[in-house]
């Protein structure tokens, strides 16, 4: 069938839809990653995106069982040049159509998808509308950009333990990527996972060696009710923030935030380590970023930079030990050639300070 996608700058491209008819609202943002589209569909920091795939073939090694970074699909909508429906990999078990239609997860493919990748390059990331009726459309009906409230959507409800290594973290979720858990415990940890909201009794109560903040989607300033708390934790416990978790204590501790034009969402952007000048090859989808000038005073110096915008990638704290990275050490997906960084933390929590953090 046909559809449509419906700019807020008024532009419309059209492609073939499969599966969901119903209108579908979103913030369009593009991803430049050749493959890992099983995670980025599978994300909870897409929640409330639709993805645009800047690689011209999709779904070709289908869709498995192991990949997943969590265990229902996140995304709003996904847009594809081209779309291959077979599955050419041995642990494929769906190809990517059938899996969109059984979670009801509108898929077009056949769209200009370079165009619109232009566009959100000039325009910036903006919201859109996917449908079968490019007449009928209003953004009146759409939350303004960095106003929705996704992280009560995708944190866990509950608290929960996994592994039952020698290191116990608390991993605080804002919508955890299952890589992150499983990088901890294959460092040897045992994780409770609680949720976004946790308080710091709860926290102590659990007496855990460490705590990690999570990715998760949104803009971090709407949870500036929660900032207090992530200051008093990081101020008591080895602290280590991915993504939003970097973003929320680099806020927590009086720093800034502020949003790219267009986000960093891929598997290949290089990040240089200021200490050692090292560049490595990360995993990214975000959005936000933390404000240089803004770190003045928090006790936060930058530890990481974007080799392509300059724009911070991780901090390290003076005071506590507390270290956070805006991209994602533990992939998936993309390289993992920063995945020691869980490893640092781990020194980190053995040397109850951050002597060793970064050596
Ligand atoms: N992956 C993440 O945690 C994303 C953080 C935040 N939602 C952003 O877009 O910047």
């Amino acid at each position: 069938m046909k559809g449509y996608v419906v700019l807020e700058n008024g532009e419309i491209f059209e492609g073939t839809l499969h599966g969901k008819e119903e209108k579908v609202h979103g913030e369009i943002v593009f991803f430049t990653g050749m493959s890992g589209y099983q995670e980025v569909l599978s994300d909870p920091s897409f929640k409330g995106q639709m993805v645009v795939f800047t690689y011209p073939l999709i779904g070709n090694y289908g869709v498995n069982e192991a990949d997943f970074e969590s265990v229902t699909p996140q995304v709003n909508a996904l847009l594809v040049s081209e779309l291959s429906n077979e599955g050419f990999h041995y642990e494929s078990c769906s190809s990517l159509e059938v899996y969109c239609q059984k979670h009801s997860i509108p898929l077009m493919s056949g769209v200009d998808t370079r165009a619109i990748v232009k566009r959100i390059r000039e325009q910036g990331d903006m919201r859109a509308i996917m449908t079968t009726d490019p007449t009928n459309v209003s953004f009146e009906e759409s939350i303004p950009l960095g106003q929705q409230d996704v992280v009560s959507e995708v944190s866990t409800k509950k608290v929960e333990t996994y592994g039952d290594g020698d290191h116990h973290i608390v991993m605080v979720d804002f919508g955890y990527k299952k890589s992150i858990l499983d990088s901890l415990i294959s460092q040897g940890c045992k994780v409770t996972l609680v949720p976004y909201h946790t308080t710091l009794e709860v926290i102590q109560g659990l007496n855990p060696d460490g705590v990690m903040y999570t990715n998760g989607p949104g803009n971090p300033k709407q949870l500036e009710y929660l900032l207090p708390t992530i200051k008093e934790v990081a101020m008591k416990y080895p602290t280590m923030g991915i993504c939003l978790g970097h973003q929320l204590l680099a806020l927590a501790f009086g720093a800034n935030t502020e949003k790219l034009t267009f986000g960093h969402r891929g598997a290949n952007q290089p990040v240089m380590d200021l200490k050692t000048n090292r560049v490595y090859m990360t995993s990214q989808n975000h959005s936000y970023v933390v404000n240089e000038e803004s770190l003045e005073g928090t006790g936060f110096e930058a530890k990481f930079m974007n080799i392509n915008d300059r724009s911070i990638e991780g901090l390290i704290h003076n005071e506590y030990p507390v270290f956070t990275v805006q991209f994602h050490p533990e992939a998936h997906p993309g390289p993992s050639d920063s995945e020691q960084l869980f490893y640092t933390f781990i020194e980190m929590l053995q040397n109850k300070g951050r002597e060793k953090a970064y050596a």
